[in-house]
C-alpha cells in the first residue's frame, strides 16, 4: 500500500538552526496520526515542507505517492493543511474565501460541499460576514473549512484547537473523526496531549528536529506510564508496608497498581494500619507523563 505520507531523510536548516535533522516517517492511509513535540521541535517546518511551502535541504516527501516537488500539483491536491497561523484576506466574506479556495483547485460547482462545511463548522450564520469581523476562534474554523474545500485524502492540522472554545473543539473533533472514518488520513499536531491520546492511533514525538519516539498510542502508554492509585490521607502517614513503591506529589500518595485485586490489597493494608482515607481515585496512564519522560531521556541534538 502506498503510504499517505512518506518522509525520507528530510533535513532543513535555518542558518545555524537544524530545524529538521533527518526525518523518516510513513503514515498509512486511514491513520489518525499525532506529531507531538515541544515548541521549536520542527513540527511546523515538517508540515510546511510537506505542503511545498518550504523546501527541504535534503530528502524526499510524498503525499499519496506524489513527490511534493516533482509532482507538486498532485501532491497539493491530495493534501489539506490547516495552518497554525491565521492568514486570510480581510476583504472577502467567509463564503467568498471558500469559493476562492475552491477556484485554486479548479472546482466550480462546489457550493453544496461549502454549505456542508459551513454547517459542520458552525459557520453558517457567518457565511456573509467579512473575514476581518470574525473572532479568532471563528477565523480558525474558516482555516479548517478552507483546508477541506477540495476534500483532500490527507488532512494535516497544525494546532487546530489553539484559542478555540470547548464547544467548537468538540464539534471539530466530531467532524474530523467522521472524515477519518470515511477514509481520510489525519495528521495532527497539538499541545493538548489528552486530545492526541483520545484521537490518535499512532504518535511520533519530535525533539530538536529528530523523531525520538514513534509507536502506537496504546504501546507508548503501557511502556512509559502506569496506572496508579491516588490516595489522600487525613493527617496520618502512609503505612510502611506501602511506602516503598509510593511517591508523594501535591499532598497525594501515588501507588502503582497492576490490577483491581491490587487495589483491594492496598486498601486492606491502609485499613489494617488504621489510616484515615480522605480521597481516593484510580488514575489511568496519561500521555503527558509519557511525553515528559521521553523528552527528558532524549539527548539534546541541536545545532
Ligand atoms: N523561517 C524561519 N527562520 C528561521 N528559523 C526558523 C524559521 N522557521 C522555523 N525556524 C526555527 O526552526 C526550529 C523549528 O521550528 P518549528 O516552527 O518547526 O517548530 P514547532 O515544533 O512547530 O514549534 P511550535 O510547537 O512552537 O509550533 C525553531 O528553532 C525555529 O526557531
Amino acid at each position: 500500500m502506498v503510504p499517505a505520507v512518506e518522509v525520507r531523510g528530510v533535513e532543513k536548516r535555518f542558518g545555524a538552526v537544524r530545524a529538521l535533522a533527518g526525518i523518516d516517517l510513513a503514515v498509512e492511509p486511514g491513520e489518525f496520526f499525532a506529531l507531538l513535540g515541544p515548541n521549536g521541535a520542527g513540527k511546523t517546518t515538517l508540515i510546511s515542507a510537506l505542503g511545498g511551502l518550504a523546501r527541504a535541504d535534503a530528502g524526499t516527501l510524498k503525499v499519496m505517492g506524489h513527490d511534493v516537488i516533482a509532482d507538486y500539483r498532485e501532491a497539493r491536491r491530495a493534501l489539506g493543511i490547516v495552518p497554525q497561523e491565521l492568514t486570510f484576506d480581510p476583504f472577502f466574506t467567509v463564503r467568498e474565501t471558500l469559493e476562492l479556495q475552491s477556484g485554486y483547485f479548479g472546482l466550480r460547482n462546489n457550493g453544496a460541499w461549502i454549505d456542508s462545511l459551513l454547517e459542520r463548522l458552525a459557520l453558517a450564520s457567518k457565511a456573509k460576514a467579512n473575514m476581518r469581523s470574525l473572532s479568532g476562534g471563528m477565523k480558525r474554523r474558516v482555516m479548517v473549512a478552507q483546508a477541506l474545500v477540495h476534500r483532500p485524502a490527507v488532512i494535516v492540522l497544525d494546532e487546530p484547537t489553539a484559542g478555540v472554545d470547548v464547544e467548537l473543539r468538540q464539534t471539530l473533533w466530531e467532524f474530523i473523526r467522521e472524515l477519518n472514518v470515511a477514509g481520510h488520513t489525519i495528521v495532527l499536531t497539538t499541545h493538548y496531549l489528552e486530545e492526541a491520546q483520545l484521537l490518535c492511533n499512532r504518535i511520533a514525538m519530535m525533539k530538536d528536529g529528530r523523531i525520538v519516539a514513534l509507536d502506537r498510542t496504546a504501546k507508548l502508554l503501557s511502556a512509559f506510564s502506569e496506572r496508579v492509585l491516588r490516595v489522600k490521607l487525613a493527617g496520618c502517614d502512609l503505612p510502611a508496608s506501602l511506602a516503598s513503591s509510593a511517591e508523594q506529589k501535591n499532598g497525594w500518595w501515588r501507588i502503582p497498581i497492576q490490577d483491581t485485586a491490587h487495589v483491594e490489597d492496598v486498601l486492606a493494608k491502609l485499613r489494617a494500619a488504621g489510616a484515615a482515607v480522605e480521597s481516593l481515585e484510580v488514575a489511568e496512564p496519561e500521555l503527558e507523563e509519557v511525553f515528559v519522560k521521553i523528552m527528558r531521556r532524549a539527548p539534546e541534538a541541536r545545532p
